[in-house]
C-alpha cells in the first residue's frame, strides 16, 4: 500500500548527530515503503512551537511538495497537536513524525498476539493527544503510513472508542504477561539477552550460535518478537539465548511504554550480549543510544559482553573505540571469533555464581538436578529430611529455591 506514498523528509539540524538522524529517518521512511522523493534540513538551533521548523520553511516544503507530487511530509521528531494541525493546514498533505513512521514499521512486522497488541497500544497511544476536535481523517489519505494497524486492521480514530480499546488492550497485555511470568519462573537456565541498535546482526548472531534459524535481514526492524534458544556454552552449561527488538536513536517513550513486557525480559536476564555495528559509521553514537536505553530501561547494571559485529567489513587500519576486557570483534555472517565469544561469555555468567548450602526434601529431588545443572557441587549428603547440597550455584537459581536455603 504505502508504495503510494511520495514522501518529503524534512528535520532541523542542530548538531552531526541529528543529520545522522535524518538520514536515518530516510532509511525508515523507505524501510516503511514509501518512495522519498525530497529531503529539507534546517540549521537552526531551537525548534519552533507553532511549525516545528520555521514557517518560513514550512512554506518551502509545501512548495516542493507540490512541484515533486508529494503527498506526505516526514518529520524527524515528534510533534505537538498544534505543530501537526498548522503543518496540515499549511502543507495540505499527510504530516507524520517520527514515532509514527517507526510504529507503521512495526505494525508491518509484528506476528506474535503480543507483538500486535504492543504496537497497537503503541499507536493509539500516540495517536490519541495528537488527533484534532474533528478526528484525523485518515481515510482521505488513502491508507498508508500512520493509518496501518497490526493484522491489516484499520486504525479506529474515534475518541471514546480509542480510549476503551487501550484499556482494553493493556488487560490483555497484562494477562499475556501473567502467564509468561509463570513460564519464567519455571525456567531452569540462565538467560542472555541479545540486544543492540536495529539492523546490527542480533538475529544472525542468534543463528549463528543456535541454529535458530530467525529471520535476518538487511532492514531496520526487522525483528519484533521474542525467540528464545538453548544455547550450549564450552563448559558444557546450558543457557537460553533471547533475541529481541532493536534499538534506535529518539526510541519514543510511547513504545517504550507498550514494549514494557518485551523490555522487561532484557531488565531480567542474567547477562547482556550486546551487539553493535562495527561497520557502522555511526557506531558511537549506535552503541550510546543503546547504553542509554539500557539505562532507561534499568537494565544497565548487569554483566554484559560486547561483540562488536561484523569486522569482516572493516578495513583492519580501522581501530574501534571501544577496547575492554568484555569487548569481542566478531564476524556473526561468517562466524569468525564465536569461540572467542562464548568463552567470554562463559567467564562473565559465571559471576553470577555464589556460595550456597541446601537442603532438598525428599519428594522436591528434581530441583536437585536443576541444582547440579546450574552450578559446581562440592559435597553432596543424604540426610533424614532431604538431600543437602553445597556449591558454587547460579544466582538466579539460588534466588528461586531461597526457601530450602539453609
Ligand atoms: N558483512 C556482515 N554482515 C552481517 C554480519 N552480521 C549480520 N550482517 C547483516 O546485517 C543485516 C542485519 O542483520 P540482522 O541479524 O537481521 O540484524 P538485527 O540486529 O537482528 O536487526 P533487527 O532485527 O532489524 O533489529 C543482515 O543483512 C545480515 O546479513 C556480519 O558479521 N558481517
Ligand atoms: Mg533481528
Amino acid at each position: 500500500m504505502a508504495s503510494n506514498t511520495k514522501a518529503i523528509v524534512a528535520g532541523i539540524v542542530k548538531n552531526i548527530q541529528d543529520e545522522e538522524s535524518i538520514e536515518e529517518l530516510e532509511l525508515l521512511a523507505k524501510t516503511a515503503g514509501a518512495e522519498v522523493v525530497a529531503k529539507v534540513v534546517q540549521r537552526k538551533t531551537s525548534y519552533d512551537s507553532a511549525f516545528y521548523i520555521g514557517k518560513g520553511k514550512a512554506q518551502e516544503i509545501a512548495e516542493v511538495a507540490k512541484a515533486l507530487e508529494a503527498n506526505a511530509v516526514i518529520f524527524d521528531d515528534d510533534l505537538t497537536p498544534v505543530q501537526i494541525r498548522n503543518l496540515e493546514n499549511l502543507i495540505e498533505l499527510q504530516i507524520i513524525d517520527r514515532t509514527t513512521l517507526i510504529l507503521d514499521i512495526f505494525a508491518q512486522r509484528a506476528k506474535s498476539k503480543e507483538g500486535k497488541i504492543q504496537v497497537e497500544l503503541a499507536q493509539l497511544q500516540h495517536l490519541l493527544p495528537r488527533l484534532t476536535g474533528k478526528g484525523i481523517e485518515l481515510s482521505r489519505f488513502g491508507g498508508g503510513i500512520g493509518t496501518r494497524g497490526p493484522g491489516e486492521t484499520k486504525l479506529e480514530t474515534d475518541k471514546r472508542h480509542i480510549k476503551r480499546r487501550i484499556s482494553y488492550l493493556k488487560k490483555e497485555l497484562q494477562k499475556i504477561k501473567d502467564s509468561r511470568h509463570l513460564l519464567r519462573s519455571a525456567r531452569k537456565f540462565p538467560v542472555i539477552s541479545l540486544v543492540g541498535y536495529t539492523n546490527a546482526g542480533k538475529s544472525t548472531l542468534m543463528n549463528a550460535l543456535t541454529n535458530a534459524k530467525v529471520s535476518s535481514n538487511d532492514r531496520l526492524f526487522d525483528t519484533l518478537d521474542t525467540t528464545t534458544r538453548l544455547l550450549i556454552l564450552p563448559d558444557g552449561r546450558k543457557a537460553l539465548l533471547s533475541d529481541t527488538v532493536g534499538f534506535i536513536r529518539k526510541l519514543p517513550h510511547e513504545i517504550v511504554e507498550a514494549f514494557k513486557a518485551t523490555l522487561e525480559e532484557i531488565k531480567e536476564a542474567d547477562l547482556l550480549l550486546l551487539v553493535a555495528d562495527g561497520s557502522s559509521r555511526n557506531f558511537e553514537e549506535e552503541i550510546n543510544t543503546v547504553f542509554k536505553v539500557l539505562k532507561d530501561i534499568q537494565a544497565d547494571n548487569k554483566p554484559i559482553v560486547i561483540a562488536i559485529n561484523k569486522v569482516d567489513k572493516i578495513n583492519s587500519s580501522f581501530i574501534l573505540p571501544l577496547n575492554s576486557k568484555n569487548t569481542v570483534e566478531i564476524s556473526a555472517l561468517y562466524k569468525k571469533n564465536l569461540d572467542e565469544l562464548l568463552k567470554r561469555i562463559c567467564e562473565n555468567l559465571s559471576k553470577t555464581r555464589k556460595f550456597a548450602e541446601f537442603l532438598i526434601p525428599y519428594d522436591k529431588l528434581s530441583i536437585v538436578d536443576i541444582i547440579y545443572q546450574n552450578g559446581l557441587i562440592f559435597s553432596k549428603e543424604s540426610l533424614p529430611e532431604g538431600v543437602k547440597i553445597q556449591g558454587e550455584i547460579e544466582e538466579f537459581v539460588i534466588n528461586k529455591y531461597k526457601n530450602f536455603l539453609i
